[in-house]
């Protein structure tokens, strides 16, 4: 069925030219002068794609792009802005417009973003798994609040091309949402490119990113496509983006703004089509004001910020994140993959992860590879001390003083810490006369910590 786009604009010139590209594009165009002819033109039909103005006679594109998010939520909508006027482009992006163009209107930009935006309507796939059977294929795990919120914004923000900024620790799953976020959106059957800023020496920082020609420098032996071109029609991930030299960033900008790149010793600019992810678990706002981070690279990629939580703030998702775990590294293993003893599960409530998922599957590994049998016990896991000792141990002047030397600790940590444990804990339980939850209390750890602890410690009797 031939697809509809609606054009507002209130000058008949760029209403023309436009009409014109997109009926040679094989398109049905409809379209408005005004904001209130915009409204009642979406009333009338159902469009797949709108694009508007930012200066309309009634209003601004801005409340075009809010009313069509609000009540037709389906259709993208791309911003046609002036030249230079970053901030309108951010605006727009912001308030959920798909992407935006710069007037004079570039004819191949039009067509890409035209293109883009309408296998955005066809696309179906949002609600369910991603097609792709790319071995890569993401999948966030977990069922808490703040992993289902993060799913919808993933949902949300794969419908739009705006830049967007993943914020969290080393290893909770920046690389996943992004993925995911690519996976979701239109772009998912073209290439998802991960690099690690932090990884590429800075001398080769250039040409990895933009390629090079033949003979540009030495070891230059043949052209060299950059990761800028092989992810051209798809994504581009720049993880750790804070780690790139200030030199790259200016060169980083400029491609992003300019939407083309020059390879390294090449005397053209390569026009290319990118939706740009980032992610950094530094503070980027901290890297800009300590003068580590451009400004305008700062506005330019962090259009929109995500949030990644830790798994300390999503412990409950631990029982379907080992099960995923576990199945994966021990699915082979005769009698059915691995599980966890309810001890052991227990012991991983009480741990903080500050390696968060990396770490939760690194200690599974080890410990599957430790266990005797299919059930991994809490020995297996190997906590040299939970976290909550540190809040226990800062109460410990005014429980308990340590008997111990800490020369003691040497060679035998774990039982030196147990021991300021049972100390600690003993004196608490009878600070509280042996009311559990009071101590727990006065702990500042939960209930479930404090059983597992007396459990381990064997004072529970
Ligand atoms: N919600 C999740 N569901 C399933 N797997 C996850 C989830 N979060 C993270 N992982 C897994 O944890 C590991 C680390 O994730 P990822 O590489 O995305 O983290 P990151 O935040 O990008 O790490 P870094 O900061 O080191 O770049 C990966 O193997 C990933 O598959």
């Amino acid at each position: 069925m031939t697809q509809t786009v609606l054009i507002v604009d209130d000058e008949p010139a760029i209403r023309e030219l436009l009409e014109i590209t997109l009926s040679r594009m094989g398109l049905n165009t409809q379209s408005a002068a005004t904001l209130s002819e915009a409204q009642s033109a979406l009333r009338q039909e159902q469009a797949d794609l709108c694009l508007t103005d930012m200066r309309l006679p009634d209003g601004n594109g801005i409340s075009l792009v809010e009313l069509i998010q609000r009540d037709y939520p389906n259709l993208p909508v791309a911003m046609i802005t002036a030249h230079g006027s970053v901030e309108t482009a951010i605006t727009a992006l912001k308030a959920g417009a798909f992407d935006f163009i710069t007037k004079p209107i570039e004819l191949e930009r039009l067509r890409t973003l035209v293109s883009s935006a309408l296998r955005l309507s066809d696309y179906s796939g949002t609600d369910g798994e991603p097609s792709s059977d790319d071995a890569k294929t993401a999948q966030l795990i977990g069922n808490t609040a703040v992993i289902n919120t993060l799913r919808q914004q993933i949902h949300k923000l794969a419908r739009s091309q705006a830049p967007v900024h993943i914020h969290g620790e080393s290893g909770s799953g920046k690389e996943v949402v992004a993925r995911l976020i690519h996976q979701h959106g239109p772009r998912a059957e073209a290439a998802f490119i991960a690099v690690n800023c932090g990884a590429i020496p800075a001398e080769l920082m250039e040409s990895e990113l933009f390629g090079h020609v033949k003979g540009s420098f030495t070891g230059a032996a043949k052209d060299k496509l950059g990761l800028f071109q092989s992810a051209n029609g798809g994504t581009l991930f720049l993880d750790e983006v804070a780690d790139l030299p200030l030199a790259m960033q200016v060169k980083l900008l400029r491609a992003i703004q300019e939407k083309a790149v020059r390879p390294v010793g090449g005397n053209e600019e390569l026009a290319i089509d990118v939706r740009i992810l980032s992610a950094t678990h530094k503070n980027l706002a901290d890297e800009v004001a300590a003068g580590r981070f451009r400004n305008d690279l700062y506005y330019r990629i962090h259009v929109i910020d995500l949030q990644v939580p830790s798994l300390r703030e999503r412990l409950d998702d631990l029982p379907a994140l080992s099960e995923a775990i576990l199945s994966r590294i021990s699915a082979d293993s005769p009698g059915g993959p691995a599980t966890l003893s309810n001890c052991a599960l227990e012991a991983m409530h009480n741990y903080h992860f500050p390696g968060n998922v990396r770490e939760l599957e690194n200690i599974l590994e080890r410990a599957w590879a430790l266990s005797e049998g299919r059930q991994i016990e809490a020995s297996d896991l190997q906590f040299a001390s939970g976290p909550s000792s540190s809040s226990a141990a800062s109460s410990l002047s005014n429980l308990a003083a340590p008997a111990l030397a800490i020369e003691e600790a040497f060679g035998n940590l774990e039982a030196y810490l147990e021991d300021i444990e049972r100390q600690v804990i003993s004196a608490a339980l009878e600070q509280c006369r042996w009311n559990k939850t009071a101590t727990a209390k006065l702990l500042g750890i939960s209930f479930r910590s404090l059983r597992y602890r007396l459990q381990k410690l064997q004072l529970d009797d």
